[in-house]
């Protein structure tokens, strides 16, 4: 699920296993058994029937428990909750050596620490147990919507930001604070997210899980027909703050259909409303389809003039990530979306050394230039990497990194993964992560 062309694929020995099941539902001890090619349409189609759900569904129906687990996934109950790792309980591999292995926090902590973030460079993933929590039918879903302060603004007329006359104001402190303040509501809020459709327009969306609903206010947005859900956010800019309930399960998959906003590229007419009756119930094109039919044009299209990345970023450095996003690429809109990131051993853990919350700052689009000048994708890449690694933070990998191998493992803490690189003789079958995930290593 990346831009990205595993070209390792064509070069090492490709395990071919199609382990595709949900094995076991235990309600007892609230987890799921699952095999690695489970996607997250699957399970939420199982459990979400049966009172249950994953406590964090990462938004798009095709990705993977193998993808996740080996990499990450962050959704918006991970102020709760923490990444996809924090979900779960054991991993079952196959080692460099061939044996099966399961382990957890207690039975070897070493190892299950190291997993996530290693892009299946320690072992194999055969199966994983997973939390559950019960869940609760549809999502009371509030919108508030902000724009930014005239003083704000007026410091930014370099960039040409207009304001639009006549809605509430709050000055970005008071955006990026509100924001702050419902990720902190653990008890309260199920659900946090921001779009940012500009920077002076943004809608923070929080929500509950409820077992009531107000019929008239009941929205089922992932019917065929409905709008994309970036489009339908958009619409409180001008209608102002509103709340409705959301069916969970639509709730979940919210930007599958657009996935995100980038189908607007793929599809320009796919909103309009005929096209949306008509032919709405073939959306979205599968991913990895796209990928296959791409041609050499579409790749340097999207690898000169376009950005995907995941920015993950401490809160308190949210004002400073979005100004200086919005100068490199002035790409909207912006993802929001809180973690709390817990002090466990590992490639990723907090700045502070201790519990502490993040956000992820998704940005996907065209970046915008002044005119006469080109966009350089790396350049550009590089200094956002740069400013991430300097206030703590990290890049999610399924996006392109142009780290090199020394500020890769600065932004990434290699210390557990080499020790167990070692202790595995991971040499003998797996490369190192850095060439599965890095760019250039890759080619
Ligand atoms: C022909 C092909 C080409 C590919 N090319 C690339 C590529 O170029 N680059 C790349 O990165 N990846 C590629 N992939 C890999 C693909 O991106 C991954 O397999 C992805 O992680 C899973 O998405 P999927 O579309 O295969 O999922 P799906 O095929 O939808 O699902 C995965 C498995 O789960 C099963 N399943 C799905 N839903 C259910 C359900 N409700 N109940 C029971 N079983 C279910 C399916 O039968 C399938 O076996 C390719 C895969 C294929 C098949
Ligand atoms: N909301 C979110 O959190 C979102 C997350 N993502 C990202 O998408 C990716 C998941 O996509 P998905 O298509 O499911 O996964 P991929 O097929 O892209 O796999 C991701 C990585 O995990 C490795 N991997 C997958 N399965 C296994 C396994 N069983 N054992 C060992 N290693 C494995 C792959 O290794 P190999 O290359 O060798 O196959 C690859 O390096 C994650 O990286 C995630 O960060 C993307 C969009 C949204
Ligand atoms: C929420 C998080 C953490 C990430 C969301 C990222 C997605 C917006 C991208 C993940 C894979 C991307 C791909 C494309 C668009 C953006 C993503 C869905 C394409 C469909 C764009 C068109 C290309 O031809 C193929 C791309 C495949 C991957």
């Amino acid at each position: 699920m990346s831009l990205s062309k595993p070209k390792y694929k064509k070069k090492l020995f490709n395990v071919h296993v199609d382990l595709i099941d949900i094995l076991e539902i235990d309600t007892e001890n609230q987890t799921v058994r699952v095999e690695p090619l489970v996607t997250m349409g699957q399970l939420t189609a199982t459990l979400d029937p049966l009172g249950w759900t994953i406590p964090i569904v990462p938004e798009l129906d095709d990705l993977t428990v193998g993808g996740l687990v080996m990499g990450t996934g962050v959704e918006s109950s991970s102020h709760k909750y923490g990444l996809f790792q924090h979900i779960c309980v054991s991993y079952e591999l196959v080692l460099a050596d061939g044996s099966v292995v399961t382990c957890s926090k207690d039975s070897d902590p070493d190892l299950f620490y190291a997993v996530p973030w290693s892009y299946g460079t320690l072992g194999f993933l055969t199966a994983a147990v997973i939390k559950i929590i019960p869940a609760k039918n549809p999502v009371n879903l509030s919108y508030v919507a902000s724009d930014l302060s005239e003083t704000f603004c007026n410091m930014l007329i370099e960039h040409s930001v207009r304001r639009l006359p006549g809605r509430p104001m709050y000055t970005l402190d008071e955006a990026v604070k509100l924001f702050e303040e419902e990720s902190m509501k653990k008890g309260e809020n199920d659900f946090v997210e921001g779009l940012m459709f500009s920077l002076n327009e943004t809608v923070i969306m929080t929500g509950t899980m409820s077992d009531t609903c107000e019929l008239d206010k009941l929205n089922e947005i992932g019917k065929w027909y409905k709008p994309w859900f970036f489009t339908h956010v958009r619409n409180f800019l001008k209608t102002g703050p509103g709340y409705e309930y959301v069916p969970l399960r639509e709730y979940y998959h919210r930007h599958t259909r657009p996935l995100f906003w980038e189908i607007e590229n793929i599809i320009p007419f796919g909103n309009n409303v005929i096209f949306r009756f008509l032919l709405g119930w073939m959306m979205p094109p599968k991913v990895s389809l796209l990928k296959v039919t791409e041609t050499k044009a579409i790749t340097d299209l999207y690898e000169n003039n376009h950005i995907i990345q995941d920015l993950l970023v401490p809160v308190k450095s949210l004002k400073e990530s979005i100004i200086t996003f919005h100068k490199a690429v002035e790409v909207y809109p912006v993802w929001l979306c809180p973690f709390n990131l817990a002090n466990d051993p590992g490639m990723v853990h907090p700045a502070a050394d201790r519990e502490q919350m993040y956000v992820d700052v998704g940005v996907y689009g065209v970046p915008k230039v002044p005119e006469g000048k080109t966009y350089h994708s790396v350049n550009t890449t590089r200094e956002i990497e740069d400013f991430v690694e300097k206030v703590g933070g990290f890049q999610m990998l399924y996006a392109d990194s142009y780290r090199t191998k020394e500020e890769f493992r600065k932004m990434f803490n290699h210390k557990l993964y080499d020790r167990l690189r070692q202790r595995l003789e991971c040499n003998k079958a797996f490369p190192d992560v850095y060439d599965k995930v890095n760019k250039r290593a890759r080619s």
